[in-house]
């Protein structure tokens, strides 16, 4: 089932972090070890709270680590400067957000060709990937559009061709589906699974959405700021009841009648509201 992948792209060691609220320390993340493997589609569940944003931020090269090493392709990221970061952060990663984090006085040309641009890709060439990226994620005839013009799932399908700009390694989500309806979380996820599978890149999504367990090679479930267990997809018990619990009435994922038990997992993409 799950689909043997390449060499370690991600690797978490020991990654603690903590914020101080004025006298008040909250320790987020607790020791993380963590390894990734190329091409791999990656979820990250947990109770809200538990950290998976924080963990996120720390893969991404967003916040840093109050101790411990995030190494990307092996290079120890803490090592950088910040004009190497950023190029990592440019290059490597592209980055979904639950809330599109679109420009809006740019069409969505303009916000898929501005990592290029920031890059050093010539316009005309920018404008022409930018264009097929947006193609490619079935919006080629909404280019000039701005993201108010735009429904929220043609604003993620703009937030994924934007992620795909510099040919990244790695896409990480957070949320992706957080904002969007069931049927538009869908889409998400399978344009996340395609791109995942035909581009080989690998995807990290932090995640509340059970409709992602579906496509995942992997689901590292975090809780109370440690990874307390990874389970490979079909090892995924998920029941009505909940995730490895005991139910009377087992359902596989996907199943839409699951979703309609108030017991069992979220299969409505809302509950991401959350982060
Ligand atoms: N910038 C910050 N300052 C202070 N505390 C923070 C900060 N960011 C996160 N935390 C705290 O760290 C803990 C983990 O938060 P995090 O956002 O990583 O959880 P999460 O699992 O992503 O939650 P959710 O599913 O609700 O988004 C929480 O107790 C949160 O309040």
């Amino acid at each position: 089932m799950t689909r043997k992948t390449g060499h370690t792209i991600v690797r978490v060691l020991g990654v603690t972090k903590s914020f101080r609220m004025g006298k008040v320390e909250v320790r987020a993340l607790k020791g993380v070890d963590l390894e990734i493997f190329a091409g791999e589609y990656i979820s990250i569940m947990g109770p809200s709270g538990s950290g998976k944003s924080t963990l996120f931020n720390m893969i991404g090269g967003l916040d840093k680590p109050s101790d411990g090493k995030v190494f990307i392709d092996e290079v120890d990221i803490s090592q950088l400067d910040a004009y190497e970061l950023a190029w990592l952060r440019n290059r490597k990663i592209g980055y979904i957000f639950q809330t599109f984090n679109l420009i809006p006085v740019m069409t969505a040309l303009e916000n898929v060709t501005l990592p290029m641009t920031f890059a050093g890709m010539n316009s005309e060439v920018a404008a022409d990937k930018g264009i097929e990226l947006l193609k490619l994620v079935g919006l080629g005839e909404r280019f000039q559009h701005k993201p108010l013009e735009l429904s929220g799932g043609q604003q993620q399908r703009v937030a994924v061709a934007r992620s795909l700009a510099n040919d990244p390694a790695i896409i990480l989500a957070d949320e992706p589906t957080g904002n969007l309806d069931l049927k538009t979380g869908e889409e998400i996820i399978d344009l996340l699974k395609t791109l995942s599978h035909d581009r080989g890149v690998t995807v990290i999504s932090a995640t509340h959405d059970y409709k992602m367990l579906n496509v995942s090679d992997r689901v590292v479930w975090i809780r109370d700021g440690r990874v307390d267990k990874v389970e490979h997809r079909a090892e995924l018990d998920i029941t009505v009841g909940g995730i490895g619990m005991e139910s009377q009435e087992a359902r596989p994922v996907g199943d839409q009648t699951a979703g309609s038990q108030s017991t069992g997992p979220n299969t409505t993409g809302e509950e991401g509201a959350g982060a």
